[in-house]
């Protein structure tokens, strides 16, 4: 279904068009496109609040800046919404996040206008320095660089990498910080605190705003007197302000903090800003989920909420009768709480995903033993491998694709000095519709080359839970544990915790010619292939190998003597997964069957859901049962 537009946003197919508007009407489109985000999203889902906290920044944006020719970089992206329906994309809106449809973050392909293919947190200062510094050699130097950087993507190191380079080159790049003190979850750290401070120091603000008005107007006529506004700048700041700032520090000009909802104001300090060269910082204070009273109030269920009653704000969930399986990250989160009160050394670590991962069900409980560090996956790692040397049992739970980030730290820090950390790998396989940004295809991957290192998956909620108290055990050594983004298959979930075997896998069912291997919950869609073969008498084996790294040799050994057919199944990349290493075995024991593997190919499969993304790669039950009768059928229909 379409949504229709406000009257001037129906008129708005590019930038150009908001361009011809007067700066009076801008009031009227920021509240047009307010109400064209709030129409869509509460039909079709996505994220919300981060997009309306950002409208009038988005449209002062585009009206002072020559989009695309000027390069607009969004940090993560999830904020892009208005930026998506003012650059074209506003008659597709509908189709945001949906398979086929439009991406939910900026993406090059998608648009010109987008700059920069985002999902993961606190690039957009490096991406924009390097079109800026990439305008200087090309001698475009009319050419405008902006990123938009949140105060929790601020958080991470990256974000900081780029600030120290950026502040020692004249780069045209201006940093917007949209500060809103949230991240998913309220923001954490020293930083946030640092940043309320420069935003409540009343005095330090007025200052602020007389030398910006100062300054910002004398810098306009050319670098000799930007050189000595920056002087004299300097001098009022040492005498008078007796307060360091920390982007000035970094050889940043800092402005602000400024109402980043006040669209006039904001239109005349870009318009003035645009003609000041060199890196920058805009400080915006922004209110995540403005215009949407529920969501003001309660951001961080208001990040995503899924679809909902735009009037009486309820969020839809399915009712049902019967007791469903629970999400894969509620198991974690009450099970965590379960092993800590066991044992005293467990310890619970999050980057910035509390309410994702449900680690905040420790945090809640045990306030002092589990750790939300803000946005930084490496951090986190090494953090965890300093807990680790002192003996204690961190957990740390990390979406498998944003621990690609923290590689390095995982390979040096907790590998080679075979520190007992226990990686729960959340959001495994395909996100589903945040798409490729954030599937986590190839944990098994790249977990499964690092020496010392485990590499588990769980069929259901219960071997979750054992597989978590088994990594709990003493001296195991780096464990990975990978499930998936939410619910699984048991709705009486709280067994009772057993241990398991190492490197063991489970017999689901013995059968004869062709046997199905799965790691993880597509073992699922395997025991659904059995009961529909097995209604034609036709009885093929089941294991559920639960370790990529050991595997189950044992168990490998009778399979390959009993079976010449083997299909293995992993929510993972095809290369260098599970597949391949029951390849590896079977080349390696002199082995002949055909094996065939199923998994995601080396291709990148954009948004869906769950189950079409599974379906397009061949491995929901249909494309298992189809690849299994082909196997077992073949012979015949050649003949
Ligand atoms: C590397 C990485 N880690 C975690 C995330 C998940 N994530 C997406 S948005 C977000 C919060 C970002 O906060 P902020 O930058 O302040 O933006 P806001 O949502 O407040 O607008 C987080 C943690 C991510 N996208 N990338
Ligand atoms: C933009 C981003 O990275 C997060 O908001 C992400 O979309 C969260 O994903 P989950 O909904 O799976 O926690
Ligand atoms: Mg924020």
């Amino acid at each position: 279904m379409l949504i229709k537009p406000g009257k001037l946003l129906a008129t708005i197919h590019s930038p150009a068009d908001l361009r011809k508007l007067s700066q009076e009407q801008l009031l009227a489109v920021c509240q047009e496109l307010r109400q064209f985000i709030i129409d869509n999203v509460s039909i079709y889902g996505g994220h919300f609040g981060a997009s309306l906290g950002v409208v009038e920044l988005t449209v002062a944006l585009h009206y002072i800046f020559n989009t695309p020719y000027d390069q607009l970089v969004w940090d993560v992206g999830h904020q892009a919404y208005g930026h998506k329906i003012l650059t074209g994309r506003r008659d597709n809106f509908h189709t945001n996040r949906k398979y086929g449809g439009l991406s939910g973050f900026p993406k090059r392909k998608e648009s010109e206008y987008d700059t920069f293919g985002v999902g993961h947190s606190s690039t957009s200062i490096s991406a924009a320095l390097g079109m800026a510094v990439a305008s200087q050699y090309k001698n475009e130097l009319d050419r405008q660089h902006i990123a938009v950087i949140g105060d929790g993507a601020l958080t991470a190191g990256m974000a900081f990498e780029a600030l120290n380079h950026a502040g020692v080159t004249n780069a045209n790049l201006l940093v917007i910080l949209n500060d809103n003190c949230m991240s998913i979850d309220p923001n954490v750290g020293a930083l946030k605190e640092y940043l309320t401070d420069i935003t409540t120091s009343r005095t330090y603000n007025k200052l602020r705003d007389d030398i910006w008005n100062i300054l910002g107007k004398i810098s306009k006529f050319g670098p000799n007197a930007q050189a000595i506004a920056s002087k004299v700048e300097s001098g009022i700041k040492a005498t008078l302000l007796k307060q360091s700032n920390l982007f000035e520090s970094l050889k940043f000009r800092y402005f602000g903090p400024i109402d980043g909802h006040d669209i006039n104001h904001l239109v005349s300090v870009l318009h003035d800003l645009k003609d000041i060269p060199g890196p920058k910082l805009l400080h915006c204070l922004t209110v995540k989920g403005k215009g949407f009273a529920l969501a003001e109030k309660d951001q961080t269920k208001w990040h995503a909420p899924g679809t909902f009653d735009k009037i009486t704000g309820e969020i839809y969930k399915v009712h049902h009768d019967t007791p469903q399986p629970p999400k894969y990250q509620d198991v974690f989160g009450h099970t965590m709480v379960e092993l800590a009160q066991q044992n005293s050394k467990i310890m619970g670590v999050t980057p910035a995903m509390p309410s994702g991962c449900s680690l905040n069900i420790m945090m809640a409980a045990m306030p002092d033993r589990a750790f939300d560090v803000g946005i930084a996956e490496q951090h986190a790692v090494t953090f965890s491998a300093g807990l680790a040397t002192q003996g204690l049992i961190p957990f740390c739970n990390i979406y498998s694709t944003f621990m690609q980030r923290a590689y390095d730290q995982v390979i040096h820090d907790v590998a080679l000095q075979n520190l007992n950390v226990v990686f729960c790998l959340d959001r495994a396989g395909f996100a589903g519709a945040d798409g490729p940004t954030h599937h986590g295809c190839y944990d098994i991957a790249y977990m499964r080359c690092i020496p010392n290192m485990v590499v588990s998956s769980p069929m259901n909620e219960s071997e979750l839970r054992n597989l978590m108290f088994t990594a709990s055990q003493p001296d195991m050594g780096p464990f990975s544990i990978r499930y998936p983004r939410g619910e699984g298959v048991m709705p009486e979930w709280r067994t009772p915790l057993k241990k398991i075997a190492v490197g063991t896998g489970r017999v689901i069912q013995e059968g004869e010619e062709l046997a199905i291997l799965t790691i993880g919950p597509v073992g699922n869609y395997a025991v659904e292939v059995c009961l529909n073969l097995q209604k034609e008498n036709v009885k093929i084996g089941h294991f559920d190998m639960r370790f990529a790294k050991p595997l189950d040799e044992k168990l490998l050994h009778q399979i390959f003597q009993k079976y010449d057919k083997i299909v293995t199944v992993e929510d993972g990349c095809l290369q260098g997964g599970f597949g391949s290493a029951v390849l590896e075995f079977m080349a390696d024991h002199n082995y002949h069957a055909q094996v065939k593997r199923l998994g995601i190919p080396d291709a990148i499969i954009e948004h869906g859901s769950q189950l079409e993304l599974h379906r397009e790669c061949g491995f929901d039950s249909t494309g298992i049962e189809r690849t299994a009768r082909n196997l077992l059928f073949q012979a015949v229909s050649v003949a």
